[in-house]
């Protein structure tokens, strides 16, 4: 067996054993794959688990001397709660001002899928982006904000359907300067 289907027997193992803590007869006929099925998905959805957030950004361009910022936003994520193992989704909004390097634009998405198939808080995630991206391109500054509605407080516990929590990481000249964070709220206010 391989390491992966070591880990998914394992995993596979354990779900079952849940479904009859809870009660359930893991044996009837619409929950006899579901061992399984949970563990295939888990190694789906916790890929990210141990894999460094700056892999993502592996190809850089000269920035040629531009000087303005570049956002991308409105990345969908989801991801899994790591207080309760359901999950938290939402947008990722990135934006930043270039040094000397700048990176493909696909790559912010490929580094929100990384830090987002792990277990997770929003803070974390937040600034695992926004240090990732420091870290590789030494940018004037980066901003980060994520948008997220977890389940674990829509579905269960304090059910407040309709809350969101929002959080946002500055780094470098977004901390010093308002009317930067300004220009990036105005881009990703534009529809
Ligand atoms: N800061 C932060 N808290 C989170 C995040 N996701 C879930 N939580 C919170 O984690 C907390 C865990 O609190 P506990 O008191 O240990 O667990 P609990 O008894 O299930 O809490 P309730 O959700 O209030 O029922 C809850 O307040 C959740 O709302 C996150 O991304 N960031
Ligand atoms: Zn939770």
């Amino acid at each position: 067996m391989t390491i992966k289907e070591i880990e998914k027997a394992s995993v596979a193992k354990y779900i079952r054993a849940i479904l009859e803590a809870i009660g359930e007869d893991p044996n009837r006929e619409g929950l006899q794959d579901t061992p399984n099925r949970v563990a295939n998905m888990y190694i789906e959805v916790f890929a990210g688990i141990g894999v460094d957030p700056k892999t993502a950004l592996t190809t850089t361009f000269d920035a040629e001397n531009y000087e303005g910022m570049i956002v991308v936003k409105d990345i969908d994520y989801y991801t899994f709660c790591e207080h309760h193992l359901i999950p938290f989704f939402g947008k990722v909004d990135i934006g930043y001002i270039p040094n000397d390097k700048i990176v493909g634009l696909s790559k912010f998405a490929r580094l929100t899928e990384i830090v987002s198939k792990r277990p997770q808080v929003q803070e974390r995630m937040t600034k695992q982006i926004a240090d990732a991206i420091e870290g590789v391109l030494n940018p004037k500054g980066v901003i980060v904000s994520v948008e997220g509605q977890h389940l674990c407080m829509c579905a269960r516990g304090v059910k407040k359907t309709s809350s969101a929590t929002v959080t946002t990481l500055k780094l470098g000249i977004f901390k010093e300067n308002s009317s930067i964070v300004r220009e990036f709220e105005r881009s990703i206010l534009t529809k």
